[in-house]
Parts: structure tokens; C-alpha cells; sequence
């Protein structure tokens, strides 16, 4: 698999992302804490407590708070990724959406079903069948084989044999193990042993695929072909998915929106255009500093209205298109390129608008991609040139 795609070409590859947009909310979570230490749940219930900074509330409490008084919805179908520096809180926070850690104070929801209110039974299932996570240790069964590993939570639900071996055979083909069933994991490499990990928790087919920084050991080309595998399954099935990773171009080849944390706060909450274009504060904008803004930014950003002339000539771009794409096709015309949608003309881009873009000094023009968590495309663009 090619190791010199773009992020937008990533991107492009990654259908169904728009389906995402305005769609109804798989995981509902609202002012969720996690606090680890005594008596935690004084820290949310007290503003003066809830208030303090991390230091100051570990010196007066003994307490941490992984995770402070977040909120925001996981849509279905999108690709939902949770970012920040070690420490910030993304495990707390996705492990939290099916109690593997229990929050301490708010609410989560699963297709409107109160998740902190489910009993045991209720739990097991929720994890077994609706929320499967792939963790980065996979923890697989060493004496059995690939089959049988990808068979196992088939086998934990009771599926009978047959059944759950045929349903473990077309996973494997799916994720590109074929011709490796019978071998053991320790004859595996390290992305053979993250795509059995995948495969595992496909075959239960849940609702929302969990991943807990499943690629942070692997070796960055095996890495790049498991991210162009999740995009290029999420194009084929639409599943709904939450990633947890601390690596920011991970995010944004992989994220139709992205949270960013930090000190166990959602930051910022948006697409990457949002994320790069917009940055909230000082924090993310020296975080996303090195982004090469042309593969993420669209020509929405850049464009203006048209003159009666130039509305009629130049190429056309559709309002997906990323900035990159639209210096390619100023560049070769020499002319200002139209940004056309269903046959309509929203406006023109020319090169020095496109180049303040690059630069980072446009500031956020007609169409911009909005404020934070609003509802937005996947921000690259999937079909570029209209
Ligand atoms: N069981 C625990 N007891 C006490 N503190 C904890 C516990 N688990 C996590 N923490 C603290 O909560 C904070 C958030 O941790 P968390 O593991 O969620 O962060 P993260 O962003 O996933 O980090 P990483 O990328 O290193 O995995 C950290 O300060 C961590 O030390």
C-alpha cells in the first residue's frame, strides 16, 4: 500500500463521512466527570472543588480529575476521534461510554438508553455486542489460532460453532489476514496481531467500534496501512466509530470531527477544517502550527463573491475542495477558479486569497466551516474537482 497518500487523498478515500452530517447521536454524553481519588464525588457536586486546577485540587483533595464536565454527541456514522497529549484524559473519557471505568458525576446515553442506569446484565451486553473496543494490547489468545482468536467473542456470546467460524472466516478476509487462519499470534507481526485485534471486534458486529490508540505501537508504515485499512472499512460499512489517539495527523486522516482534551476538558470540538481554520485558543493553535493547512483547508475559505465575468469562466471546484487542490487549478489555468455547487457558482478563489490561507492570515471568509461542534462535513474533501 502506498505510503506517499495525502492527507486529503485519505481523506477522499473515506466515503460515507457525509452521511454523518446533522445525523442522530449514537453515544449522548452530557457534563460526564471522572475523578479518581477520595470522597470524588465532592469534586463535581462543589463549584469551588469543580473550579480548581488540576495542582490545586490534588493538593486540597488527593484527587484527579481525568475527565471535567464534558459533553458532546458521537453521531452515527461518523468517525469520532479523541485527541490530546498523554495524561489529558481520552482512556478516562472512552472508557467511561460503556462504564469499563465508572464516571463519577453526569450522563451517557446509548441510542437514547441511559448507560449509568444499565445493571450488569445489561453492561456485558452493551459491551459485548454495541460498543467493542480494540485496545493496543490486543490481548490474544496465544495457543489458538488466528480463526479461532477472531471466533472468540462469538464464542462468548454462545454462537454455535459453525456459525461463528464462517462469520470468523469473512471477518479475516475483510481486514486482509486471508491464508493466515490457522497460525498462532506469536507467528504474526506486530500490524498481522492489531488486524486480528480489528477482526475480533468486527465479528460481533457492533454498533460502534471503540479503538484505544490501537496503532501507538506499531512502526509508522505498518501504521499507515492499519489507518488506510479503519478508512477504507468505515467507507464500506459506515460503522460508527470512536478513535482515542495523542498523534494529531492520525486525527486528521482519520477524524470526521475531532475533540481535542486537555486536563480532562474538551478544548475544542469540530471537523479538522474547524479544528486547523479555527483554533479555539492559543493551546490548539500551537497544536495544530505545523499542519500543512492547504490538504485541510476548503476553497470556503478562501473564496469571494464572483463578478458577472468571472462567474462564467475558469475552472470549477466543487465547495469540497481543498486549497491545495484549488492552487493546482489557478496555477495551470491562470485564471481565478469558480466554486460551483449543483450547477450553481458560490463564488471565486484567486491566488492570493488562497495563499493567505496558507499562510494562516485569511480570516475565516464567506462559508468558513463555523464555530466549535458545529455540525460539519469531514472537512477533506472526498470528491475535489466539481
Ligand atoms: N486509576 C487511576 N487512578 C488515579 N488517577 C488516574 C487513574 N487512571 C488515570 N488517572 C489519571 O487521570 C488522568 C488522565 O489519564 P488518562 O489515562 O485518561 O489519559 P490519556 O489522555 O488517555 O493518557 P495516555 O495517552 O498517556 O494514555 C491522568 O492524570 C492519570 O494519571
Amino acid at each position: 500500500m502506498s505510503t506517499t497518500t495525502t492527507v486529503q487523498e485519505a481523506a477522499a478515500e473515506r466515503a460515507g463521512a457525509e452521511d454523518a452530517k446533522g445525523a442522530e447521536p449514537v453515544f449522548s454524553v452530557d457534563g460526564l466527570w471522572k475523578v479518581f481519588g477520595p470522597k470524588a464525588d465532592r469534586v463535581p457536586a462543589d463549584p469551588e472543588l469543580a473550579a480548581l486546577s488540576a495542582a490545586e485540587l490534588r493538593s486540597r483533595t488527593g484527587c484527579t480529575a481525568a475527565v471535567r464536565d464534558v459533553s458532546f454527541d458521537v453521531r452515527k456514522g461518523e468517525v469520532f476521534v479523541v485527541m490530546g497529549l498523554s495524561g489529558s484524559g481520552k482512556s478516562t473519557l472512552v472508557r467511561c461510554l460503556t462504564r469499563l471505568i465508572e464516571p463519577t458525576a453526569g450522563t451517557i446515553a446509548i441510542d437514547g438508553e441511559d448507560v449509568r442506569a444499565m445493571d450488569r446484565a445489561r453492561l456485558r451486553a452493551l459491551r459485548r455486542h454495541r460498543a467493542a473496543m480494540v485496545f493496543q494490547h490486543f490481548g490474544l489468545l496465544p495457543h489458538r489460532s488466528v480463526l479461532d482468536n477472531v471466533a472468540y467473542g462469538l464464542e462468548v456470546q454462545g454462537v454455535p460453532k459453525r456459525e461463528r467460524r464462517a462469520k470468523a472466516q469473512e471477518v479475516v478476509a475483510k481486514v486482509g489476514l486471508e491464508g493466515m487462519e490457522q497460525r498462532r499470534p506469536g507467528q504474526l507481526s506486530g500490524g498481522q496481531q492489531q488486524r486480528v485485534g480489528l477482526a475480533r471486534a468486527l465479528a460481533v458486529d457492533p454498533e460502534v467500534l471503540l479503538f484505544d490508540e490501537p496503532f501507538s505501537a506499531l512502526d509508522p508504515m505498518i501504521r499507515r496501512d492499519m489507518q488506510e485499512e479503519v478508512i477504507r472499512l468505515h467507507g464500506e460499512e459506515g460503522r460508527t466509530m470512536v478513535f482515542i489517539t495523542h498523534d494529531l495527523n492520525e486525527a486528521l486522516r482519520l477524524g470526521d470531527r475531532i475533540a481535542l482534551m486537555r486536563d480532562g476538558r474538551i478544548v475544542q470540538l469540530g471537523t479538522p477544517e474547524e479544528i486547523v481554520g479555527s483554533p479555539a485558543d492559543d493551546y490548539v493553535r500551537e497544536f495544530v502550527r505545523d499542519v500543512p493547512r492547504e490538504q485541510v483547508m476548503t476553497v470556503r475559505r478562501a473564496m469571494r463573491a464572483a463578478s458577472a465575468q468571472e462567474a462564467g469562466e475558469g475552472p470549477a471546484l466543487s465547495p469540497e475542495a481543498t486549497v491545495s487542490q484549488a492552487i493546482e487549478a489557478v496555477a495551470r489555468s491562470g485564471q481565478t477558479a469558480r466554486v460551483v455547487d449543483q450547477g450553481r457558482c458560490l463564488g471565486v478563489v484567486d491566488s492570493d486569497a488562497l495563499l493567505e490561507v496558507v499562510a494562516g492570515t485569511a480570516n475565516g471568509s464567506a462559508g468558513s466551516a463555523g464555530s466549535a461542534g458545529s455540525a460539519g462535513s469531514a472537512g477533506l474533501a472526498r470528491e475535489g474537482v466539481a
